[in-house]
Protein backbone atom coordinates (compact mmCIF):
# COMPACT_ATOMS: atom_id res chain seq x y z
CA UNK A 1 0.00 0.00 0.00
CA UNK A 2 1.27 3.57 -1.19
CA UNK A 3 2.41 5.44 2.09
CA UNK A 4 0.36 8.55 3.54
CA UNK A 5 3.60 10.29 3.81
CA UNK A 6 7.15 9.74 2.32
CA UNK A 7 10.19 12.36 2.91
CA UNK A 8 13.18 11.35 1.47
CA UNK A 9 16.49 13.21 2.16
CA UNK A 10 14.36 16.10 3.28
CA UNK A 11 16.69 19.30 3.61
CA UNK A 12 16.08 23.00 4.50
CA UNK A 13 18.26 26.16 4.57
CA UNK A 14 17.80 29.22 5.23
CA UNK A 15 20.39 32.06 4.54
CA UNK A 16 19.73 35.54 5.78
CA UNK A 17 21.86 37.61 7.81
CA UNK A 18 23.55 33.78 9.15
CA UNK A 19 22.74 30.68 7.60
CA UNK A 20 20.52 27.88 9.15
CA UNK A 21 20.94 23.99 8.15
CA UNK A 22 17.26 23.56 9.90
CA UNK A 23 16.83 20.26 8.49
CA UNK A 24 19.13 17.80 7.84
CA UNK A 25 18.62 14.63 5.17
CA UNK A 26 15.47 13.83 7.14
CA UNK A 27 13.48 10.50 5.84
CA UNK A 28 10.31 9.86 7.13
CA UNK A 29 7.15 7.08 5.94
CA UNK A 30 4.28 7.36 7.43
CA UNK A 31 1.73 4.29 6.68
CA UNK A 32 -2.44 4.90 6.30
CA UNK A 33 -3.87 5.16 9.49
CA UNK A 34 -0.64 6.05 11.28
CA UNK A 35 0.08 8.47 13.69
CA UNK A 36 3.97 9.92 13.92
CA UNK A 37 5.37 11.67 16.73
CA UNK A 38 8.28 13.96 16.00
CA UNK A 39 10.12 14.12 19.26
CA UNK A 40 12.93 16.82 20.26
CA UNK A 41 13.69 19.88 22.14
CA UNK A 42 13.38 23.66 21.56
CA UNK A 43 14.86 23.91 17.60
CA UNK A 44 15.27 20.70 16.42
CA UNK A 45 13.60 21.31 13.28
CA UNK A 46 10.81 19.67 14.19
CA UNK A 47 8.08 22.29 12.85
CA UNK A 48 10.17 23.39 9.81
CA UNK A 49 10.03 20.26 8.87
CA UNK A 50 6.06 19.91 9.19
CA UNK A 51 5.88 23.56 7.25
CA UNK A 52 7.82 21.95 4.18
CA UNK A 53 5.73 19.22 3.66
CA UNK A 54 2.83 21.72 3.30
CA UNK A 55 5.33 23.89 1.55
CA UNK A 56 4.42 26.82 3.85
CA UNK A 57 7.83 28.02 4.02
CA UNK A 58 8.82 31.12 3.27
CA UNK A 59 9.81 31.00 -0.29
CA UNK A 60 12.93 33.89 -0.16
CA UNK A 61 16.14 32.64 1.18
CA UNK A 62 15.13 29.33 1.31
CA UNK A 63 16.58 26.10 0.03
CA UNK A 64 14.53 22.90 -0.14
CA UNK A 65 15.76 19.58 -1.74
CA UNK A 66 14.79 16.29 -1.34
CA UNK A 67 11.09 14.45 -2.10
CA UNK A 68 7.63 14.96 -0.61
CA UNK A 69 5.20 12.47 -1.63
CA UNK A 70 1.66 13.27 0.13
CA UNK A 71 -0.60 9.88 -0.56
CA UNK A 72 1.97 9.80 -3.72
CA UNK A 73 1.68 12.70 -4.78
CA UNK A 74 4.60 14.92 -5.27
CA UNK A 75 4.29 18.14 -3.20
CA UNK A 76 7.66 19.72 -4.15
CA UNK A 77 6.37 19.51 -8.12
CA UNK A 78 3.15 21.30 -7.28
CA UNK A 79 2.15 24.46 -8.61
CA UNK A 80 0.07 27.62 -6.85
CA UNK A 81 -2.88 26.24 -8.38
CA UNK A 82 -2.53 22.25 -6.89
CA UNK A 83 -0.81 23.69 -3.79
CA UNK A 84 -3.86 25.08 -3.02
CA UNK A 85 -6.32 22.47 -3.94
CA UNK A 86 -3.62 20.43 -1.47
CA UNK A 87 -3.83 22.32 1.28
CA UNK A 88 -7.06 21.60 3.63
CA UNK A 89 -8.41 18.99 1.34
CA UNK A 90 -5.77 16.38 1.25
CA UNK A 91 -3.56 17.85 4.29
CA UNK A 92 -4.60 19.80 6.65
CA UNK A 93 -2.48 21.26 9.77
CA UNK A 94 -2.77 22.58 13.30
CA UNK A 95 -0.87 24.70 15.70
CA UNK A 96 0.02 25.44 19.05
CA UNK A 97 -1.95 28.75 18.58
CA UNK A 98 -5.38 28.65 16.78
CA UNK A 99 -5.51 31.89 15.74
CA UNK A 100 -2.71 31.22 12.68
CA UNK A 101 -5.44 29.23 11.29
CA UNK A 102 -8.97 30.86 12.75
CA UNK A 103 -9.25 34.34 11.07
CA UNK A 104 -10.33 36.84 13.49
CA UNK A 105 -12.97 38.63 11.84
CA UNK A 106 -15.52 35.88 10.24
CA UNK A 107 -17.52 34.26 12.45
CA UNK A 108 -16.71 30.61 12.85
CA UNK A 109 -19.50 28.70 11.38
CA UNK A 110 -18.61 30.83 7.85
CA UNK A 111 -14.88 29.98 8.10
CA UNK A 112 -15.70 26.34 8.19
CA UNK A 113 -18.60 26.86 5.73
CA UNK A 114 -16.32 28.21 3.49
CA UNK A 115 -13.57 25.87 3.36
CA UNK A 116 -15.75 23.07 2.62
CA UNK A 117 -17.69 25.03 -0.80
CA UNK A 118 -14.25 25.96 -2.21
CA UNK A 119 -12.86 22.39 -1.82
CA UNK A 120 -15.72 20.49 -2.38
CA UNK A 121 -17.85 22.68 -4.42
CA UNK A 122 -20.96 22.41 -2.55
CA UNK A 123 -23.77 24.54 -1.75
CA UNK A 124 -23.31 27.26 0.89
CA UNK A 125 -26.23 25.54 2.60
CA UNK A 126 -24.33 22.38 2.73
CA UNK A 127 -21.45 24.19 3.74
CA UNK A 128 -23.20 25.46 6.90
CA UNK A 129 -24.50 22.16 7.77
CA UNK A 130 -20.93 20.51 7.58
CA UNK A 131 -20.26 23.33 9.78
CA UNK A 132 -22.92 23.06 12.02
CA UNK A 133 -21.70 18.98 12.50
CA UNK A 134 -18.35 19.14 12.71
CA UNK A 135 -18.64 21.51 15.41
CA UNK A 136 -21.02 18.84 17.18
CA UNK A 137 -18.27 16.33 16.17
CA UNK A 138 -15.38 18.28 18.47
CA UNK A 139 -18.15 18.68 21.22
CA UNK A 140 -18.17 22.34 21.40
CA UNK A 141 -21.17 23.29 23.77
CA UNK A 142 -23.92 24.86 22.49
CA UNK A 143 -22.84 24.39 18.60
CA UNK A 144 -25.67 26.06 16.87
CA UNK A 145 -25.02 29.27 18.56
CA UNK A 146 -21.49 28.81 18.18
CA UNK A 147 -21.63 29.13 14.73
CA UNK A 148 -22.23 32.58 15.07
CA UNK A 149 -19.35 33.21 17.54
CA UNK A 150 -16.33 35.14 16.68
CA UNK A 151 -12.89 33.46 17.31
CA UNK A 152 -11.84 36.09 20.34
CA UNK A 153 -15.20 35.14 22.05
CA UNK A 154 -14.35 31.59 22.80
CA UNK A 155 -11.85 30.26 25.17
CA UNK A 156 -8.55 29.48 24.25
CA UNK A 157 -9.36 24.84 24.44
CA UNK A 158 -12.77 25.74 22.62
CA UNK A 159 -10.41 28.15 19.88
CA UNK A 160 -8.58 24.82 19.64
CA UNK A 161 -11.53 22.54 18.87
CA UNK A 162 -13.12 25.11 16.43
CA UNK A 163 -9.18 25.13 14.74
CA UNK A 164 -9.58 21.77 14.56
CA UNK A 165 -13.05 21.38 13.15
CA UNK A 166 -12.10 23.75 10.26
CA UNK A 167 -8.86 21.58 9.66
CA UNK A 168 -10.87 18.41 9.64
CA UNK A 169 -14.15 19.53 7.87
CA UNK A 170 -12.98 18.52 4.64
CA UNK A 171 -12.15 15.08 5.90
CA UNK A 172 -8.20 15.65 4.81
CA UNK A 173 -6.39 11.73 4.58
CA UNK A 174 -3.30 13.35 6.64
CA UNK A 175 -3.32 15.85 9.11
CA UNK A 176 0.25 17.86 10.17
CA UNK A 177 -0.18 18.58 14.02
CA UNK A 178 2.67 21.35 15.49
CA UNK A 179 2.22 21.15 19.06
CA UNK A 180 -1.30 21.67 18.96
CA UNK A 181 -2.02 20.92 22.60
CA UNK A 182 1.11 22.78 24.61
CA UNK A 183 -0.39 26.16 25.45
CA UNK A 184 -3.39 24.32 27.20
CA UNK A 185 -3.72 23.58 31.02
CA UNK A 186 -3.62 19.60 31.58
CA UNK A 187 -6.66 18.46 31.97
CA UNK A 188 -7.29 20.46 28.39
CA UNK A 189 -4.57 19.18 27.23
CA UNK A 190 -5.92 15.08 27.92
CA UNK A 191 -9.36 16.18 26.60
CA UNK A 192 -7.96 17.28 22.97
CA UNK A 193 -6.04 14.57 22.69
CA UNK A 194 -8.51 12.03 23.45
CA UNK A 195 -10.55 14.22 20.70
CA UNK A 196 -7.76 13.89 17.59
CA UNK A 197 -7.22 10.49 18.15
CA UNK A 198 -10.71 9.61 18.36
CA UNK A 199 -11.03 11.63 15.10
CA UNK A 200 -8.03 10.22 13.80
CA UNK A 201 -9.28 6.41 14.12
CA UNK A 202 -12.43 7.85 13.16
CA UNK A 203 -11.53 9.23 9.56
CA UNK A 204 -8.84 7.20 9.19
CA UNK A 205 -6.41 9.62 9.12
CA UNK A 206 -2.86 9.53 9.23
CA UNK A 207 -0.80 12.10 10.87
CA UNK A 208 2.30 13.57 11.93
CA UNK A 209 2.40 15.20 15.92
CA UNK A 210 5.21 17.26 16.90
CA UNK A 211 5.90 17.94 20.23
CA UNK A 212 8.62 18.34 22.70
CA UNK A 213 6.71 16.23 25.24
CA UNK A 214 7.59 12.56 25.59
CA UNK A 215 4.16 12.50 27.79
CA UNK A 216 1.96 13.69 24.96
CA UNK A 217 3.86 11.49 21.88
CA UNK A 218 2.74 8.22 24.39
CA UNK A 219 -0.57 9.16 24.52
CA UNK A 220 -1.30 10.00 20.71
CA UNK A 221 1.42 8.42 18.59
CA UNK A 222 1.98 4.83 17.01
CA UNK A 223 5.71 5.40 16.23
CA UNK A 224 8.25 7.87 16.94
CA UNK A 225 11.30 9.66 15.27
CA UNK A 226 13.52 11.72 17.98
CA UNK A 227 15.50 14.44 16.50
CA UNK A 228 18.41 16.24 17.06
CA UNK A 229 20.02 19.00 15.75
CA UNK A 230 17.94 18.71 12.36
CA UNK A 231 18.58 14.85 11.96
CA UNK A 232 16.46 11.71 12.53
CA UNK A 233 18.50 10.42 14.90
CA UNK A 234 16.47 7.47 15.86
CA UNK A 235 12.99 5.97 14.86
CA UNK A 236 10.91 2.91 15.69
CA UNK A 237 7.56 2.29 17.38
CA UNK A 238 6.67 4.09 20.20
CA UNK A 239 6.66 0.94 22.50
CA UNK A 240 10.82 0.48 21.08
CA UNK A 241 11.70 3.59 21.48
CA UNK A 242 10.38 4.40 24.88
CA UNK A 243 11.48 1.30 26.19
CA UNK A 244 14.78 0.76 24.83
CA UNK A 245 16.27 3.71 23.27
CA UNK A 246 19.33 3.29 21.42
CA UNK A 247 20.73 6.12 20.79
CA UNK A 248 22.75 8.45 23.60
CA UNK A 249 20.51 11.59 22.90
CA UNK A 250 17.61 9.62 22.47
CA UNK A 251 18.14 7.78 26.02
CA UNK A 252 19.40 10.97 27.34
CA UNK A 253 15.93 12.75 26.27
CA UNK A 254 14.07 9.94 27.87
CA UNK A 255 15.55 9.38 30.97
CA UNK A 256 14.77 13.53 31.35
CA UNK A 257 11.28 12.65 31.55
CA UNK A 258 8.99 10.98 33.95
CA UNK A 259 7.97 8.55 31.30
CA UNK A 260 11.07 7.56 30.24
CA UNK A 261 12.08 6.97 34.04
CA UNK A 262 9.32 4.56 35.16
CA UNK A 263 11.09 3.33 38.26
CA UNK A 264 11.28 7.04 39.34
CA UNK A 265 14.51 7.23 39.76
CA UNK A 266 16.65 10.95 40.08
CA UNK A 267 15.53 12.50 36.66
CA UNK A 268 19.10 13.11 34.34
CA UNK A 269 19.90 16.37 32.45
CA UNK A 270 22.04 16.13 29.57
CA UNK A 271 24.77 18.41 29.92
CA UNK A 272 25.73 20.71 27.36
CA UNK A 273 23.91 22.45 24.41
CA UNK A 274 22.91 21.19 20.57
CA UNK A 275 25.14 22.77 18.13
CA UNK A 276 24.82 25.77 15.72
CA UNK A 277 23.36 25.17 12.97
CA UNK A 278 25.26 27.59 10.66
CA UNK A 279 26.93 24.46 9.32
CA UNK A 280 25.58 21.42 7.43
CA UNK A 281 26.95 18.47 9.63
CA UNK A 282 29.91 16.25 8.78
CA UNK A 283 30.28 14.09 11.70
CA UNK A 284 27.66 13.10 14.80
CA UNK A 285 26.18 16.61 15.90
CA UNK A 286 25.44 15.24 19.42
CA UNK A 287 29.08 13.91 20.05
CA UNK A 288 30.54 16.64 21.81
CA UNK A 289 27.98 16.00 24.64
CA UNK A 290 28.16 12.28 24.02
CA UNK A 291 29.64 10.38 27.18
CA UNK A 292 30.76 7.49 24.83
CA UNK A 293 32.18 10.02 22.18
CA UNK A 294 35.45 8.14 20.51
CA UNK A 295 37.42 9.78 17.78
CA UNK A 296 35.46 8.63 15.07
CA UNK A 297 32.42 9.83 15.95
CA UNK A 298 33.51 13.41 15.46
CA UNK A 299 35.42 12.86 12.38
CA UNK A 300 32.57 11.18 9.74
CA UNK A 301 28.83 10.73 9.88
CA UNK A 302 27.39 8.43 11.71
CA UNK A 303 26.42 5.30 10.25
CA UNK A 304 23.04 4.06 9.93
CA UNK A 305 21.93 1.15 12.42
CA UNK A 306 18.96 -1.03 10.63
CA UNK A 307 17.66 -2.48 14.26
CA UNK A 308 14.91 -4.18 12.50
CA UNK A 309 11.92 -3.40 9.75
CA UNK A 310 11.10 0.58 9.96
CA UNK A 311 13.66 0.65 13.62
CA UNK A 312 16.98 2.75 13.21
CA UNK A 313 19.73 4.68 15.09
CA UNK A 314 22.15 7.10 13.74
CA UNK A 315 25.34 6.31 16.27
CA UNK A 316 28.33 3.66 16.11
CA UNK A 317 27.46 1.86 19.40
CA UNK A 318 23.61 0.67 18.02
CA UNK A 319 25.50 -0.28 14.37
CA UNK A 320 27.87 -2.41 16.38
CA UNK A 321 31.17 -0.29 15.19
CA UNK A 322 32.34 0.55 18.54
CA UNK A 323 34.92 -1.61 18.65
CA UNK A 324 36.95 -0.93 15.44
CA UNK A 325 36.44 2.85 15.98
N1 LIG B 1 12.06 31.37 8.51
C1 LIG B 1 13.19 31.09 9.17
N2 LIG B 1 14.34 31.77 8.93
C2 LIG B 1 15.49 31.47 9.58
N3 LIG B 1 15.61 30.49 10.51
C3 LIG B 1 14.50 29.79 10.80
C4 LIG B 1 13.23 30.04 10.16
N4 LIG B 1 12.31 29.17 10.67
C5 LIG B 1 12.98 28.40 11.58
N5 LIG B 1 14.28 28.77 11.66
C6 LIG B 1 15.32 28.15 12.50
O1 LIG B 1 15.36 26.76 12.17
C7 LIG B 1 15.70 25.99 13.32
C8 LIG B 1 14.66 24.90 13.54
O2 LIG B 1 13.44 25.51 13.92
P1 LIG B 1 12.09 24.71 14.27
O3 LIG B 1 11.03 25.74 14.51
O4 LIG B 1 11.84 23.70 13.22
O5 LIG B 1 12.45 23.97 15.62
P2 LIG B 1 11.49 23.11 16.54
O6 LIG B 1 12.16 21.82 16.78
O7 LIG B 1 10.11 23.07 15.95
O8 LIG B 1 11.49 23.94 17.88
P3 LIG B 1 10.29 24.70 18.63
O9 LIG B 1 9.57 23.62 19.37
O10 LIG B 1 10.98 25.67 19.51
O11 LIG B 1 9.48 25.35 17.53
C9 LIG B 1 15.78 26.98 14.48
O12 LIG B 1 17.15 27.31 14.66
C10 LIG B 1 15.01 28.19 13.98
O13 LIG B 1 15.49 29.38 14.57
Amino acid sequence: MTPAIEVNNLKVRFSGSRTVHAVNDVSLTVGQGEVLGLLGESGSGKSVTLRALMRLLPKRRTTISGTVRVGGEDVMAMDDTALSAFRGKAVSMIFQEPMLALDPVYRIGDQIAESVVRHEGVSRAEGRSRALEMLERVRIPSPKSRLEAYPHEMSGGMRQRAMIALALACRPKVLLADEPTTALDATVQIQILLLLRELQAEFGMSMIFVTHDIGVAVEICDRISVMYAGEVIESGSLRDVVRDARHPYAQGLLASTVHGNPGGERLETIPGAPPSLDIAPAACSFAPRCAHAVPRCVEAPPPVAHLGPRRMARCIIPAGEMAAA
